[in-house]
């Protein structure tokens, strides 16, 4: 199957320092929701792995988060596109939980959502921990300059990462080759 990873704050909508924490700060980037639903219609499973400290912080609630997750759906399924597997860390950075990047565990519960390994599957983030979270599983990292993206760049990038403007520069690549 053609599975896509995506990270969301910085690579679907914007990102803030002060949190996403509602449906009105949850505002897509250019192209973003296009490029999700042309990427389904062309036959790409779109999953997302997204840390949300905000939860255990306390800055927003399971509800609120459902609530831009359902924004999200029905904005790409007006495209005629549908997204797949939302998968998010409600802890904190002292948790010790396993699904917070950088660690892989959420790449590896959407690999056993639909039964596939993770080896060379697209992981696409704006932050180094998204980067690392990827090699760690051995998905191919991939980098956008959008949110966090051009902070990043200026830091020591996992060896073998692709660097793309945005997601639609991604999904012209991704159904163009
Ligand atoms: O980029 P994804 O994984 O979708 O989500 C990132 C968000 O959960 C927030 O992650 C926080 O990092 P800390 O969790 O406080 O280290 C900060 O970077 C916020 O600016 C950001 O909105
Ligand atoms: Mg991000
Ligand atoms: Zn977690």
């Amino acid at each position: 199957m053609k599975l896509l990873i995506l990270d969301r704050d910085g690579v679907i909508n914007h990102d803030s320092d002060a949190y996403i924490k509602s449906v009105e700060e949850w505002l897509p980037l250019p192209g973003s929701i296009e490029a999700i639903a042309q990427l389904s219609k062309a036959g790409w499973t779109v999953a997302v792995a997204t840390n949300q400290s905000g939860i255990a912080r306390g800055y927003y609630d399971l509800a609120v988060l459902d609530a831009m997750h359902e924004r999200l759906r029905v904005l790409v399924a007006e495209q005629g596109g549908e997204v797949g597997l939302i998968v998010y860390c409600p802890h904190g950075p002292d948790d010790g939980c396993d699904c917070r990047k950088p660690k892989p565990g959420m790449l590896k519960t959407i690999a056993a959502h639909y039964d596939v390994a993770l080896a060379g599957v697209w992981f696409v983030g704006d932050s180094l921990g998204d980067l690392e979270a990827a090699k760690a599983v051995d998905c191919q990292p991939v980098l956008v300059k959008t949110g966090k993206g051009e902070k990043t760049l200026g830091k020591t990038l996992p060896v073998g990462t692709l660097i793309f403007d945005d997601l639609a520069a991604i999904a012209a690549e991704l159904i163009h080759n």
